[in-house]
């Protein structure tokens, strides 16, 4: 799937501003780099993790119009420091595979082993799993995906069955059947993630155990636990649709959601009658723990 990025030079005081005006357009994400190349964080604005000249950079969706988001902008914050407007298109998700190349084996609550093949690891006490992603999204080096992993690692799932909403590589769904979950069902919109989650629960052995799925052919039962790491604006769409997976006393593990949009996919989930605890960051990304009562 392609996007259209979307980004503006500003300076620390406007950034904010502009970060949530491309969220108020539909962007499904918005990050922030360095416009000078500076190496380290100003102390004083540290906790914000804003530069002195901001890149603001947002995601939209491919029928977004670039000229439409540009004059809104720029009308906006007419008087206002914005320069450097750079329109794009990524193709092919490559912003979510860019990480793909620095992949190496990692260990997440001193119980799971996340492997690249050749490099497993065989530590008395601990699970591996080997994982060739391919073109598919997760590897566990990505804060969303470990966020999710470090939760599995650490709570006890044995004989629950899950769903595991937006699979990507399948890295969750398979690493749940490890730690001894019973059964899971693998859904995503892309067909290809689907093909890389079956290979990866062959390779691992669990393919017994797992079902894959695109939505759409995806009939809604409920269940004891339900991993959905997808972004912000889906979630929140899907709140109903994803919230009716989980059955009465089940959990939801929501991650690929920034900082401060932690508190609207919180209220969504909310609304559909779950419990959520408090997000638990990595970067500035987060994850949301939700159950729903009995
Ligand atoms: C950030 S990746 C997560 C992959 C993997 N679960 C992980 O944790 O690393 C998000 C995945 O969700 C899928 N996705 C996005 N929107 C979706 C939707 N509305 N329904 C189902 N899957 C979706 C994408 O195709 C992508 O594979």
């Amino acid at each position: 799937m392609a996007w259209h990025q979307l980004s503006v030079i500003t300076d620390e005081t406007t950034a904010p501003d502009v970060s949530e005006f491309f969220s108020e357009l539909g962007a499904v994400s918005v990050t922030y780099s360095d416009a000078e190349d500076e190496p380290v964080y100003e102390p004083a604005i540290d906790q914000t993790k804003v530069w002195s000249r901001t890149r603001v950079t947002a995601l939209f969706e491919l029928d977004t119009d670039p000229d439409i988001v540009h004059n809104l902008l720029f009308n906006q914050f007419i008087g206002q420091p914005l320069q450097e407007w750079v329109a794009e298109v990524l193709q092919d998700q490559a912003w979510e595979r860019a990480w793909m190349e620095h992949f190496q084996a990692m260990k997440f609550a001193n119980r799971l082993w996340i492997c690249p093949s050749g490099q497993e690891q065989h530590e008395p006490g601990t699970v591996c799993m080997t994982l060739d992603p391919g073109l598919a999204f997760g590897t566990g080096t990505h804060p969303t995906t470990a966020l999710c992993l470090e939760w599995l690692a650490g709570n006890d799932i044995k004989d629950k069955v899950l769903i595991d909403y937006g699979c990507g590589s399948g890295i969750l769904a398979v690493a749940a059947l490890l730690l001894g979950a019973k059964q899971a069902h693998a859904v995503d919109i892309d067909p290809q993630a689907l093909t890389a989650s079956q290979y990866n629960a062959e390779k691992n052995q669990v393919q017994q155990r797992i079902n894959y799925y695109l939505p759409e052919h995806f009939s809604a039962f409920a269940v004891d636990l339900v991993l959905a790491n997808i972004l912000a604006k889906p979630l929140i769409e899907l709140a109903s649709t994803i919230g009716a997976l989980v059955g009465p006393g089940g959990q939801l593990v929501l991650s690929g959601i920034l900082n401060e949009q932690a508190e609207s996919v919180a209220a969504a989930y909310r609304e559909q009658g779950f419990i959520v605890a408090s997000p638990v960051s990595q970067e500035d990304w987060c994850r949301l723990d939700a159950y729903k009562p009995d």
